[in-house]
């Protein structure tokens, strides 16, 4: 058995709004055209992808399905119907078995669908077969007000693909009166014998504006909160001045270590690193590495954000206490705040920063030394 869809993708979308028609604007990155031949790729079922555009749209169709090898598209027409018609007629030349016409709109189909249609034309009796879902709300006629309530018993909403027997299809449709508005309609007309397959809420075709939030959930992946800490110490030394928080503050000591010793990035890199469980700090800037000496510490932490994001990460919020007599934090706490929101290239909003002395109790507290926690908080992917 031999397998084309058809993928109407001509229309216009004017109710989903927007500057290019619906089928070519972005959802995740990637044009909703693109989703839905990628979708029916994956399944595997199908031998041959066909697509009808209006040609105005050429451009924009070239960019959707750049690197898909796919055959030439088909120019469709004024309505839905005869944009599916012409895709039928340019068919006939090399006609597959089986047809599924579907929605450009309806781009997240999933595998179950597909299974079922096929599985449905197993059988000779059937001349095609048509996902829906059962109706579950009450209906009621109405204009301003109720009238007739309609018995939703035995309703059905209508999906795509509509897969058929191709031959059928095709003389159906050249028989056809205009209006009709999918390839069930005009197989109802022709009298064929056509499934009921089930649909799935993720087949919704893309309508209104509304809908393409829905579908950006579907591309989105489900994402998982995880929090890490991170503790560094520096000794202090001689100097006049320390870097804490990516900030430069004038001190009677500075601090000891082998890059700029900035405890508070240091131990903010270790609790992004945490979140993705990447080691740590050392295991990426190893102090025997001649090539960190004196390091600003910005780029240890920028590394620990990039390697979150190539995760798929995503930066809630970050929180580093500084532990330490002097020098006092408070007067640039908000400098500290700024630095390390541009490092992680996220809101200020988004981090914190605190300090505290241990009332002059331990090392800490004699100023021998200084000392920084931190937590970081993020999304990944599961
Ligand atoms: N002349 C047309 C009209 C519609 N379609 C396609 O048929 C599918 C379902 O139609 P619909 O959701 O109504 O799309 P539009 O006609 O583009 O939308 P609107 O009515 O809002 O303009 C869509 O993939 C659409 O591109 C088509 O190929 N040719
Ligand atoms: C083909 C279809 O998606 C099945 O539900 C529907 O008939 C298209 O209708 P529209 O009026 O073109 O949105």
């Amino acid at each position: 058995m031999t397998v084309t869809a058809l993928i109407v993708a001509a229309g216009k979308g004017l109710r989903a709004g927007g500057e290019v028609p619906k089928q070519y604007q972005h959802v995740g990155g990637v044009m909703l055209l693109r989703h839905a031949v990628l979708r029916l790729q994956a399944h595997g079922g199908v031998d041959t992808i066909r697509v009808v555009i209006n040609p105005a749209d050429r451009d924009l169709y070239d960019a959707a399905v750049a690197g898909l090898a796919l055959a030439a598209p088909i120019a469709g027409g004024d309505t839905r119907q005869a944009s599916a018609r012409a895709g039928l007629e340019a068919l006939a030349a090399d006609p597959p078995d089986l047809v599924l016409v579907h929605d450009a709109a309806r781009a997240f189909v999933p595998d179950a669908v597909l299974d079922a249609l096929l599985a449905a034309l197993g059988d000779p009796a059937n001349d095609g077969a048509v996902p829906a879902l059962a109706v579950t709300d009450s209906l009621r006629r109405g204009t301003d007000h109720y009238d007739a309530a309609v018995d939703r018993d035995g309703l059905w909403r209508v999906q795509t693909p509509q897969a058929f027997r191709y031959p059928a299809l095709v003389a159906a449709h050249r028989a056809a009166a205009a209006g009709a508005t999918d390839e069930l309609a005009i197989a109802m007309a022709a009298g064929l014998r056509v499934a009921i397959t089930p649909g799935d809420e993720r087949a919704f075709k893309v309508t209104e504006p509304a809908d393409f939030a829905k579908a950006t959930a579907m591309v989105t992946p489900a994402l998982t909160s995880r929090a890490a800490g991170g503790f560094d110490v520096h000794r202090f030394g001689p100097g006049d001045h320390v870097w804490l928080c990516g900030v430069q503050i004038p001190h009677s000591h500075g601090l000891v270590g082998h890059s700029d010793a900035d405890a508070g990035l240091h131990a903010l890199t270790d609790a992004l690193l945490g979140t993705i469980a990447a080691g740590d700090i050392g295991d990426h800037f190893p102090p025997s590495d001649p090539q960190w000496k004196g390091a600003a510490s910005d780029r240890f932490l920028a590394h620990a954000a990039t390697l979150v994001r190539a995760a798929g990460g995503i930066i809630d919020h970050v929180d580093v206490t500084l532990i330490c007599e002097r020098p006092k934090i408070g007067p640039h706490r908000e400098a500290m705040r700024d630095r390390i929101a541009a490092i992680l290239d996220i809101s200020a909003t988004r981090v914190s920063v605190k300090a505290t002395t241990t009332e002059l109790l331990g090392f800490t507290g004699r100023s021998e030394g200084l000392a920084a926690q931190a937590m970081a908080s993020v999304r990944l992917p599961e």
